[in-house]
């Protein structure tokens, strides 16, 4: 039997990312004679990737974006992103002792994350963690994204893990109902990119820090959680 596996969210779970999201965002329509938008406004919208946030701001500042130019600036913005990476990119505060303690205990550990493929490759590498991982699997990794529950199972299947012997933690709405759609025990942080409290979109944990989340804690939920019906075979990979 394989070893069990964590699987992790990245934006707002595993990594703060949104100072370096937020600040090539900026860059690219402040180029555009849009106002700099301050972090405060956007925090919660980081989530939702780069086209969501362009299409915010512009709504917000009273500007058109049509699709020809929303590419040309997602483009831009992705460049400069990637250019600066790690930035102030880091992991939050207690992520690198959790994952040690995982570790030790032999458990496998992945990332699934809406962020394309090769910029959390690139972003893990800068950080020097990207080695931690079995799998690492992007929103363009397999042909459908969280919440479809194809792209967590999936990245399990990538790890060499088993969706019986699974756990997830994430930050947002996508992650817990991409969880429960797929049968497996999710932790929400409370300290990601949410524009709603996680403790109200039903996670089996909501946890403060990093700390908080023991491999007994992962191990409890495992166990806790009721005889599953099979995966429907679209989902296999
Ligand atoms: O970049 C995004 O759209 C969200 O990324 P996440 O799934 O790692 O939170
Ligand atoms: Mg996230």
């Amino acid at each position: 039997m394989p070893p069990p596996i964590i699987v992790f969210d990245l934006d707002g779970t595993l990594i703060d990312t949104a100072p370096d999201l937020l600040d090539s965002l900026n860059h690219v329509i402040t180029a555009e004679g849009l106002a700099p938008v301050p972090p405060h406004e956007l925090r919660a919208h980081v989530g939702h990737g780069g086209r969501a946030m362009l299409q915010h701001v512009h709504a917000a500042q009273g500007r058109s974006l049509d699709e020809r130019t929303q590419e040309r600036l997602f483009d831009a913005f992705i460049d400069h992103y990637v250019a600066g990476m790690p930035g102030a990119s880091r992991p939050f505060d207690g992520a690198l002792a959790c994952m040690d303690r995982f570790a030790r205990q032999g458990w496998l550990m992945a990332v699934c994350t809406n962020k394309l493929d090769g910029l959390s490759r690139t972003l893990l590498t800068a950080l020097g963690i990207a080695d931690r991982f079995a799998a690492i699997c992007g929103a363009d990794t397999f042909a459908m994204r969280k919440p479809d529950p194809g792209h967590l199972f999936g990245t399990i299947d990538r790890a060499g893990g088993e969706a019986e012997n699974a756990v997830m933690v994430g930050d947002s709405r996508t992650d817990i109902d991409t969880a429960r759609a797929a049968g497996i025990p999710v932790v929400a942080v409370d300290f990601g990119y949410s524009t709603e409290p996680v403790k109200t979109l039903g996670p089996d944990r909501v946890i403060s820090h990093f700390d908080a989340l023991t491999v007994q804690m992962a191990r409890a939920l495992i166990d806790a959680r009721p005889v599953q019906t099979a995966r429907p075979a679209a989902s296999r990979r």
